[in-house]
C-alpha cells in the first residue's frame, strides 16, 4: 500500500493534468483524500496496462528497460554525429558549388560579351567592334552579335521584312542576350517583331500577355500566316482546344528534345492578364516549362496598363507582379507605346524589374531600356475645314478620297454608330459605288466584324467607317489615310452616355454623383488624333491623317470639359484640342510634342529623329505646307468687342444662345432675336418660366453688325472662349447636355472700353490668323494642297450644293448637322428642348424604319397647304434634298415653308428653304406619320 501511494504520488506529478480531467466534480471537490487516491490508483493501473511493458513502471522489467533505452540513446547520438558531419561536409560542398557557380557565371558573362561580337564584323572598318562594347557596357543597337546574321535572315525569310526600324534591332539583341527589357515604340512602330523574331531563334515558348482579344486574334492570324505555331488561351477557348494546348505544353515541359511531341512546337502562347491572375493550373504549367528551361521569355504588351498613373490602368495588370516571383530566371520584355517617366517607374516597381540601363550602353545588371521617337514622319497631319452640312462633309470626303486615294485603303473614324452608317452609305452613294465602304462599331455582330476585317485586308472593302471600336489590334500595313469625320466627345470610358443621361432624369441625381460612382472615367481626347491615326501608314509609307473640324464642334468638346470639371477637376485637355484644331500656323508635330511634354512629361526629344531635331518643324503637315499667302493675320478686337457686348446683354436678359446662334446674331442673321425664359424657377421646360423671344438692336448694343463671315465669326468665338473672354453654361436635360455661350471672366477687359476706344486702338488687342478662302488662296499661290483642305474649304464656303452663298444669307442646311446623340459614349448638344424632342422623334422614326422621301414629304405639305388655302409647289417636281425631310423631322425647317408660303402665297420648296421667318411652327406627329405646318 505504501509503495502504491508513492507510485501514485509520482504518477500524479506526471499526469496532473490528465488526472484533473478524469476526476468528476464531486471527487475533486471531495475532502475524502482516500477516495481520491483510490481513484487515481485505478486510473494509473489502467493507463499502465495500455502502455508498452518497457515503459511501464513495473518493478519486474525496470532494469532491462533502462538498458534498452540507454542503448537506443547511444545509437541516436551516433547517428546525430554522423548527420552533423555530413552537414558540415555539405556546407563545404555548398560553398564550393557557389564559388564554382560564380566562376562559371563570370566566365559566361565574359564569353557572352566576347561572343556577342562577331569577330568578322567587328573587324569591318566601317563598323568597328568598339561600337558594341564600351567600357564594360554593351551597345545593343548594333549588328555585331553572333546571332545578327541569323536574325536578319529569319526576319526576311519569315516576316518578309528587309530592314530593322527604330530600336527593333537593339531589342532583339537584348532579348537574344536574355535581358529584361522595357521598350517604348510608337503605335505601328513594329513592337511585335521585337519578340517574335528572337523567339524563332531560341528554343522554348514565348508567353505573351496582351490586353485585348482582338489584338491577340490578329497577332495569331499573322503568325500562322507566317507558318509559326501560336495559340491563345482565353475564357472563350473551348475545352477541347485548351486540353490540346495543355497537353502539348506538358509534353514540351517533359521532353528533353523535340522527339515525341504531339503536334508542332508551340512558339507563342497568348493570354490576357486575367489568365495569369486567375488560372493556377496555367501558372503551374508555366512553372513546369520554366523548370525544364522551355519558357524562354515573357512579353507584356501594353505594359503601361500596370500603372495606376497611366490612363489605361487595368487592375489585372498589377497582378503580373507575380511573374518575377514565379519565374525569376525568365526574361521579361515590357512593351508600350506610351510610357511617361512616372508610369515607367511604376511599371518597374510592379513588375519587379531592376532599374533601367540604356540599350546603347547597357551594363550587365539592370533592365535594358529602349525608346523610339514618337514622331512618325510618314504621317501627314491636316485639319481640314468641315463643311457645315452633313452632305457637304460627305462631298468633301468623297472628293478627297477619289482625288488622292482612289485605290487605297483607309478608315473614317466617326463619333457615333449612327454616323458610321450614314457616312459609309454617303461615301458609297456620292462616289457612285467607286468607294467600297464597310461599317464597324460595337453593335456589329462579331461574325460580320470578322468578315469585314477579312474583306478589308483583302482589299474588297476599301474604306471602313468606324467608331473607335476599330482600333487596337487592327494591323493593316497599307492604310493610306485616316479621316476623322468629327472631333469631339469621344470616350468616356465605361459609361454609356445615354444610360448616364437617363440616370440623371430618372434618379434625379446630380451628374457629379453618377460620375463619381462610375470610378473616374478617363477622357481621351488628344489621343483621338494619335491612337486612331496610329492605324495609318504602319508599313512606313506616306499616309494622311485628316481631321475635319468646324468651330461649332467646340460645343461638343465643351460638354466634355463640363464632365471633366465635374469628375477630375478642370484641366486643359479639351482646350488644347481646340487650340490644335483652329491653329493654322504651328507645325502639328510641334503641337503634339508640346502637348505631350506638358501633359505626360514626355521629353521633347521623343519627337526628334536621327535626322531631325525635335524642335524643328516637320515640314509636311498642313500648317508647314501652307504658303504664307494662304493665311491672313487680322486685328479682330472690334468684332470681339461686339460679340462680347452682345453676349453680356443676352446674359442680362436671362437669354441662352449656342455658339452658332451667337455667330448669327452678331452678324445680324438668325432673325435678330434670342430666346429667354422669363419668370419661373429655372430655365427648363416645366420649371414655370415662359419662353420669350427678345429682339436685339445691334446698332445700339454693338454699334452695328460684326463684319466677318460666319466661319470667321465662329473661329473668333472659339478664340474668345479659349482666352477666357467668353465662357459657357451647361444645361442638362434627360437627353442631352446643352452648352450656351456666356461672357467669360475676361470679357470686361474688352467691353469696358467704348467702341471708339477700341477703334482707336485702346486696350487689349485680339488678333486671329484666318485662312483665306480656297479661291483667294489659290489665286495667290496658284496651286492646291495635296490633302484636299482647299477642296474642303471650298465646299465649306460654297455650301453643300456647291453654290456660292452671299454673306449673311442662311441656308437651312447650316443647322442641319447639329450634333447627334452619340451612342458610343459621346453626347449630343442641342439648342433647346424642342430639338431634343425632335431628335427623339427622329430616332423613333428611324427605329420604325419609316422613310420620308422627298416626295412624300412634299405631298404632305401640299395636302396641308390645300386644306389651309395656301399654295405649295415644288420646282421642277424634282426630289428635294434628302436633308429636307430630316430637317422637317427635327423641326428646323419650320419657318421656311409656311413662313414663305404665308408671305408669298406661292413658293417653290427650294426657294422657300432659304427664307426664314419666325412666324410659324411645325408640329410633328410621327406616330400617325403626319407633318403639320401651322401659321401663327
Ligand atoms: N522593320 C519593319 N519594316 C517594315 N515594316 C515593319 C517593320 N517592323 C514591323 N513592320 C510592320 O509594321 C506594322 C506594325 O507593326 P506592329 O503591329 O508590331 O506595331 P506595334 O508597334 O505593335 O503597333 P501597336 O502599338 O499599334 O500595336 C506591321 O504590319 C508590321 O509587319
Amino acid at each position: 500500500m505504501e509503495t502504491r501511494r508513492v507510485i501514485l504520488a509520482l504518477d500524479l506529478d506526471h499526469h496532473r493534468s490528465n488526472c484533473r480531467m478524469l476526476f468528476t466534480a464531486d471527487e475533486v471537490g471531495s475532502d475524502d483524500m482516500e477516495a481520491v487516491l483510490e481513484f487515481s490508483a485505478r486510473e494509473a493501473a489502467q493507463s499502465s496496462n495500455a502502455a508498452s511493458s518497457s515503459t511501464v513502471v513495473n518493478g519486474s522489467h525496470s532494469y532491462s528497460g533502462r538498458q534498452e533505452l540507454n542503448g537506443r540513446l547511444s545509437e541516436l547520438d551516433s547517428e546525430l554525429k554522423d548527420v552533423d558531419e555530413q552537414i558540415e561536409k555539405l556546407r563545404e560542398l555548398r560553398s564550393q558549388i557557389i564559388a564554382e557557380r560564380n566562376r562559371v557565371n563570370e566566365k559566361l558573362k565574359t564569353m557572352q560579351g566576347a561572343s556577342r561580337l562577331s569577330t568578322s564584323k567587328s573587324l569591318a572598318p566601317a563598323k568597328p567592334s568598339g561600337k558594341a562594347s564600351q567600357a564594360g557596357s554593351l551597345n545593343y543597337m548594333t549588328e555585331f552579335f553572333e546571332w545578327s546574321g541569323e536574325l536578319k535572315a529569319r526576319m526576311r525569310e519569315v516576316f518578309g521584312i528587309q530592314k530593322f526600324r527604330l530600336c527593333q534591332e537593339g531589342v532583339c539583341n537584348a532579348s537574344m542576350d536574355g535581358r529584361d527589357i522595357v521598350c517604348i515604340m510608337p503605335t505601328g512602330g513594329g513592337k511585335s517583331l521585337t519578340y517574335q523574331l528572337p523567339a524563332l531563334l531560341n528554343p522554348g515558348l514565348t508567353l505573351v500577355i496582351s490586353p485585348l482579344i482582338s489584338l491577340i486574334t490578329d497577332q495569331i492570324l499573322h503568325l500562322r500566316e507566317f507558318g509559326v505555331e501560336a495559340v491563345m488561351l482565353m475564357g472563350s477557348t473551348s475545352k477541347e482546344e485548351s486540353r490540346d494546348i495543355y497537353s502539348r505544353l506538358a509534353a514540351a515541359a517533359n521532353s528533353k528534345n523535340r522527339n515525341g511531341l504531339a503536334g508542332p512546337e508551340i512558339k507563342f502562347c497568348y493570354v490576357t492578364p486575367e489568365k495569369i491572375a486567375a488560372s493556377k493550373s496555367f501558372t503551374s504549367m508555366l512553372e513546369k516549362l520554366a523548370n525544364a528551361g522551355k519558357l524562354s521569355r515573357i512579353v507584356i504588351d501594353e505594359a503601361h496598363c500596370v500603372s495606376q498613373l497611366g490612363h489605361d490602368f487595368r487592375p489585372d495588370y498589377k497582378k503580373l507582379s507575380i511573374l518575377r516571383q514565379l519565374f525569376p530566371r525568365v526574361p521579361i520584355l515590357a512593351l508600350s507605346a506610351t510610357c511617361p517617366p512616372k508610369v515607367l517607374k511604376d511599371l518597374l516597381t510592379t513588375l519587379r524589374l531592376k532599374p533601367i540601363v540604356n540599350g546603347t550602353a547597357a551594363t550587365a545588371d539592370g533592365t535594358v531600356y529602349f525608346s523610339a521617337p514618337l514622331y512618325r514622319k510618314n504621317l501627314h497631319y491636316t485639319v481640314a475645314p468641315k463643311p457645315s452640312s452633313a452632305s457637304g462633309v460627305i462631298k468633301a470626303m468623297t472628293k478627297y478620297i477619289l482625288d488622292h486615294h482612289r485605290n487605297d485603303s483607309g478608315i473614317v473614324y466617326c463619333m457615333s454608330k449612327k454616323d458610321t452608317e450614314t457616312v459609309a452609305q454617303g461615301l458609297a452613294e456620292e462616289s457612285g459605288g467607286k468607294i467600297r465602304t464597310g461599317v464597324y462599331h460595337a453593335d456589329v455582330h462579331d461574325r460580320t466584324k470578322a468578315e469585314l476585317h477579312e474583306r478589308w485586308r483583302r482589299g474588297d472593302v476599301k474604306v471602313v467607317c468606324a467608331t473607335i471600336a476599330f482600333g487596337l489590334g487592327i494591323d493593316k500595313g497599307d492604310v493610306r489615310f485616316v479621316l476623322h469625320h468629327s472631333v469631339g466627345l469621344r470616350c468616356i470610358k465605361g459609361i454609356d452616355i445615354n444610360i448616364f443621361l437617363r440616370c440623371l432624369n430618372l434618379w434625379k441625381v446630380t451628374i457629379r454623383h453618377v460620375y463619381r460612382a462610375a470610378n473616374h472615367p478617363s477622357i481621351l481626347t488628344r489621343s483621338l488624333l494619335n491612337q486612331e491615326s496610329g492605324r495609318a501608314g504602319r508599313d512606313g509609307n506616306d499616309s494622311d491623317c485628316i481631321l475635319y473640324f468646324r468651330p461649332q464642334d467646340a460645343s461638343r468638346l465643351s460638354a466634355l470639359v463640363f464632365m471633366k470639371k465635374l469628375t477630375c477637376g478642370f484641366d486643359h485637355e479639351v482646350q488644347d484640342m481646340l487650340r490644335f484644331a483652329i491653329d493654322v500656323e504651328e507645325c502639328r508635330k510641334l503641337q503634339f510634342a508640346r502637348y505631350f511634354s506638358m501633359s505626360a512629361s514626355l521629353s521633347m526629344s521623343a519627337w526628334g529623329t536621327a535626322e531631325t531635331d525635335a524642335h524643328a518643324r516637320c515640314g509636311h503637315c498642313d500648317n508647314c505646307k501652307r504658303p504664307p499667302e494662304a493665311m491672313e493675320r487680322r486685328d479682330v478686337t472690334l468684332p470681339a468687342w461686339q460679340i462680347l457686348r452682345v453676349s453680356q446683354v443676352i446674359e442680362r436678359m436671362s437669354g441662352r444662345v449656342t455658339m452658332g446662334m451667337l455667330a448669327d446674331l452678331v452678324r445680324g442673321a438668325g432673325g435678330g432675336s434670342f430666346g429667354a425664359v422669363v419668370g419661373g424657377r429655372g430655365r427648363g421646360k416645366g420649371k414655370g418660366g415662359a419662353k420669350e423671344k427678345i429682339g436685339l438692336d445691334l446698332d445700339e448694343i454693338a454699334g452695328g453688325k460684326v463684319q466677318l463671315g460666319k466661319e470667321e465669326t465662329e473661329i473668333l468665338i472659339v478664340q474668345l472662349f479659349l482666352s477666357g473672354h467668353l465662357g459657357e453654361s451647361f444645361h442638362s436635360t434627360a437627353y442631352s447636355i446643352n452648352v450656351y455661350v456666356t461672357p467669360g471672366p475676361g470679357a470686361l477687359r474688352i467691353t469696358r472700353y467704348s467702341k471708339e476706344d477700341v477703334e482707336s486702338g485702346r486696350g487689349q488687342r485680339i488678333q486671329v490668323t484666318f485662312l483665306r478662302k480656297g479661291k483667294d488662296a489659290a489665286k495667290k499661290n496658284g496651286r492646291s494642297t495635296k490633302t484636299g483642305d482647299e477642296e474642303a474649304s471650298r465646299a465649306y464656303s460654297s455650301g453643300a450644293k456647291g453654290k456660292k452663298r452671299k454673306r449673311g444669307e442662311e441656308s437651312f442646311e447650316d443647322e442641319l448637322d447639329d450634333p447627334i446623340v452619340d451612342d458610343d459614349g459621346g453626347m449630343s448638344l442641342y439648342a433647346d428642348d424642342d430639338d431634343i424632342a425632335a431628335d427623339r422623334d427622329e430616332r423613333e422614326v428611324a427605329k420604325a424604319n419609316a422613310s420620308y422621301t422627298s416626295h412624300n414629304v412634299a405631298s404632305k405639305i401640299r395636302q396641308r397647304s390645300e386644306s389651309e388655302g395656301w399654295t405649295f409647289t415644288m420646282s421642277n417636281d424634282t426630289p428635294v434634298s434628302a436633308a429636307i425631310p430630316s430637317k422637317l423631322r427635327r423641326g428646323k425647317f419650320k419657318p421656311a415653308i409656311a413662313g414663305s408660303a404665308k408671305l408669298n402665297g406661292s413658293t417653290s420648296l427650294n426657294n422657300a428653304s432659304r427664307t426664314r421667318t419666325p412666324l410659324t411652327t411645325v408640329n410633328r406627329s410621327m406616330d400617325n406619320d403626319v407633318i403639320e405646318i401651322e401659321s401663327d
